[in-house]
């Protein structure tokens, strides 16, 4: 086994158990946490060493008690005035002045709280004491284990002083499991002498007379009757600190019980040095008691984050998209609104969410895709296509509406690509292949009728899903985000887009800009949120330029539009479509990660901005890259600002043509892969991708690179549990080209 499968096996392990014996240990914990009291209580109460009492006051009182009742245990305290007396009789039962000899009974019904606590403590009050020493050997185990989950390194987090605290703290924690096992081992419980046995029983006052020649009495500190009919007596140390200790008296002498609590014994129960050790004892059971309750605390917020939302599970219809900018999503949404409108029994599902077998279940696939890149599968449903080939989906009828665009050079590939391997894996097409070029209106009006008349189906559709409708944006303000003067930048300029009424809009949306009437839109990331300025929305543009074969520059038909043309007050044609797929997660206290290159920074301005307005924002590191430090730094004073004011965690940069530098932001995930690693991992951060096609490839083999050096997984393992992570929406991809 190599030794990540090892670690793998004692995080598993590690966390069960604690979890399924958490009741146990609370209680094992909080009992010896009450129980430490008792040597810190019982100091300073009898006879200190080298104090004496009155033997004859003694005699006496004691005489007296046994006479009115039957006592179990006498203690002498309070320096010897007083004795407390231990029974089921409450004739005797309570304290008992030695001057004055009078009574005050034990409070009737009253619980003896040490009593209680060392019972729940030894045996939980139900005589389950093999319960309570498996749970010691395990407790141990999960202490030792602890090392070796997370290395010692700070953090300011929860898991961060549970990881700190359980590694400084561990010799000291460990003392307490460690004497439970010996103790119920027996190794260092003190010895256990054979008892002398008694021909006729004696009193306590009879024990006292026996033993007075032989011990001095006026360091008298309890005594206790046993069942055989002998008397045991503890003396305290004299001034020396030494002749104390237990004695057994019969009818016909002393024994000195020798051996006595061993240090194991001691050390367990804080003992060992009265107030002091048990004070000692109290701060260890408060720290066990902190990582038990801070573990717990943190597995149940893992899991509540890990809970995979189900889509609506149920019917006989699967209605499935794979989308990269959401238009095949709300196409795929409106058709499965219409069939349940229509009576019909469906689900909905994004394609990625689902594994083979999932699909399998169901006799009729209904699915919408998209095609990006150079004619390949959104990024979502990537894992899925390669898996599908294997797979077996024989008897599964499925229709498809292929989303795409003519001007592209591999027409509706990403749709075709999938309808292969549906086919190939033994599904049967229901109806045959709708495509949509641009636009896809018509062709979902034409598609949805299909289904409605050849498949027989109830789907009431009202109309088309509400599309955008163009909005006039007029520019703001515009400031170029690179530093022109300096070397081999790439023309890159921020825009403010001012709307004349509020809109609704969330960082990572997307704004669709033409040229020009009847040109095909290019689409740009929104860097800011409505819930800060509701009309206000900024860009980043890269201007794209090359020079063609005959030497001529060209610039990009938008880009060049957008800056060379539409200067400061000019209004532009646009829609504004949401992108949930790359929205920031609801709940701004969630972890993320944000990697970018070049002008793919452009949504994060904007999650910056909604986190810090939220008031609330969790841990965000944000990992960036471009050419120069100097020239390419992209909103560098809008993310200097937000670090150092804590809406940013950490930012890591990269810069490729840097001479001192020359690294890519892949590269960085690779030399932080144990911090990656945690936050991937543990801090369950969700990790948006902005930027080329290739660079996000990059990133995400490099993040799977990380769980084989940090995790074990082996190199397949690892990129299959990064695409199923694309696929539930923990990785989010959004590349341009
Ligand atoms: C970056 C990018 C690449 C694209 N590549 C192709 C392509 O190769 N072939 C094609 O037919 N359509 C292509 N399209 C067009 C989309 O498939 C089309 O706009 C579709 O409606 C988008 O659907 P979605 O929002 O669900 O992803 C591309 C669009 C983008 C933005």
């Amino acid at each position: 086994m190599s030794f990540a499968a090892v670690r793998r096996t004692l995080i598993f392990l590690h966390r069960w158990i604690a979890l399924i014996l958490t009741p146990v240990f609370l209680v094992i914990i909080v009992t010896g946490a009450v129980l430490s009291f008792r040597p810190i209580v019982n100091s300073g109460q009898g006879p200190q060493p080298g104090t004496t009492v009155d033997v004859a006051a003694l005699t006496q009182i004691i005489g007296t008690i046994e006479r009115t009742g039957k006592p179990g245990a006498i203690s002498v305290v309070e320096g010897g005035r007083v004795l407390q007396v231990l029974s089921q009789d409450p004739a005797v039962a309570g304290r008992w002045d030695v001057a004055s000899g009078a009574h005050t009974p034990a409070p009737s019904g009253g619980i003896d709280i040490f009593r209680t606590a060392e019972g729940l403590h030894k045996t939980l009050l139900l005589g389950l004491g093999i319960v309570v020493e498996i749970a010691s050997f395990l407790m141990l185990g999960i202490m030792v284990a602890g090392p070796f989950l997370a290395w010692l390194r700070f953090r300011n987090s929860l898991m961060g002083w549970h990881t700190a605290i359980g590694w400084l703290l561990l010799p000291l924690t460990l003392t307490s499991p460690v004497t439970a096992v010996m103790l119920s081992l027996h190794i260092g419980t003190g010895s256990r002498p054979e008892l002398p046995r008694a021909k006729r029983p004696v009193s306590i006052t009879q024990a006292l007379a026996i033993a007075g020649p032989d011990l001095d009495l006026s360091r008298l500190a309890g005594a206790r009757r046993f069942r055989g009919g002998t008397v045991m007596l503890q003396i305290a140390p004299d001034a020396t600190g030494r002749n104390g200790g237990g004695f057994v008296v019969t009818d016909t002498g002393v024994t000195p019980l020798v051996g006595g609590p061993g240090l194991v014994k001691q050390i367990h129960e804080g003992t060992w040095g009265g107030a002091w050790s048990g004070t000692l004892n109290f701060g260890i059971s408060m720290v066990l008691l902190g990582l038990t309750v801070t573990g717990v605390y943190s597995w149940v917020r893992r899991r509540a984050r890990n809970r995979v939302r189900p889509v609506a599970a149920g019917g006989d219809i699967l209605v499935a998209h794979a989308s990269q900018t959401g238009t095949a999503a709300r196409l795929a949404g409106a058709v499965f609104e219409g069939l349940i409108a229509g009576g019909e029994k469906a689900t909905l599902a994004p394609l990625g969410a689902l594994k083979p077998a999932d699909i399998a279940r169901f006799p009729l696939v209904l699915l919408v895709a998209s095609t990006t890149g150079e004619g390949e599968v959104p990024d979502g449903a990537r894992a899925l296509l390669k898996r599908m080939k294997a797979s077996d989906l024989k008897g599964i009828r499925f229709a498809m509406l292929a989303l795409g665009d003519r001007s592209y050079a591999n027409f509706c590939g990403g749709g075709q690509r999938m309808r292969e391997a549906l086919l190939a894996a033994g599904g049967v097409e229901a109806l045959p292949l709708r495509e949509a070029d641009g636009d896809p209106s018509g062709a979902f009006l034409a598609w949805v009728d299909a289904v409605r008349g050849d498949l027989a189906l109830n789907c009431t559709i009202a109309g088309l899903p509400a599309v955008s409708p163009p909005l006039a944006l007029t520019v703001a303000d515009r400031q170029r985000l690179d530093v022109p003067d300096t070397d081999n930048t790439r023309e890159t300029w921020k825009i403010f887009l001012q709307s004349a009424e509020d809109l609704a809009f969330r960082p990572g949306d997307l704004v669709r800009i033409a040229a020009g009437a009847g040109e095909r839109p290019r689409s740009y990331s929104v860097g800011s949120s409505s819930r800060v300025d509701p009309r206000r929305i900024a860009l980043t543009v890269r201007l794209h330029e090359w020079t063609a074969e005959d030497g001529a520059r060209h610039l990009g038909r938008v880009s060049g539009f957008l800056l060379r043309e539409a200067e400061q007050g000019v209004t532009v044609e646009a829609r504004l479509d949401p992108h949930p797929g790359f929205n920031p997660p609801a709940d701004p206290s969630w972890p993320i990660m944000m990697i970018a290159a070049g002008s793919g920074i452009a949504p994060f301005p904007g999650f910056i901005a909604e986190r810090r307005a939220s008031g609330r924002a969790g841990p965000a590191w944000l990992i960036f890259g471009n050419r120069h430090r100097d020239g390419d730094f992209l909103w560098r004073d809008m993310f200097e600002t937000a670090l150092a004011d804590g809406t940013l965690t950490r930012m890591d940069t990269a810069f490729s043509r840097d001479s001192d530098d020359g690294a890519r932001v892949q590269d960085r995930l690779r030399q932080h892969a144990a911090e990656v690693f945690e936050w991937l991992v543990e801090t369950k951060a969700i990790v948006y991708i902005c930027g080329r096609r290739a660079m996000a490839e990059a990133v995400l083999e490099n993040l799977a690179q990380v769980l084989v050096t940090e995790g074990g997984l082996k190199p397949e393992a690892a990129r299959a549990e990064i695409g199923q992570w694309v696929a539930e929406g923990r990785v989010r991809v959004d590349t341009f080209n």
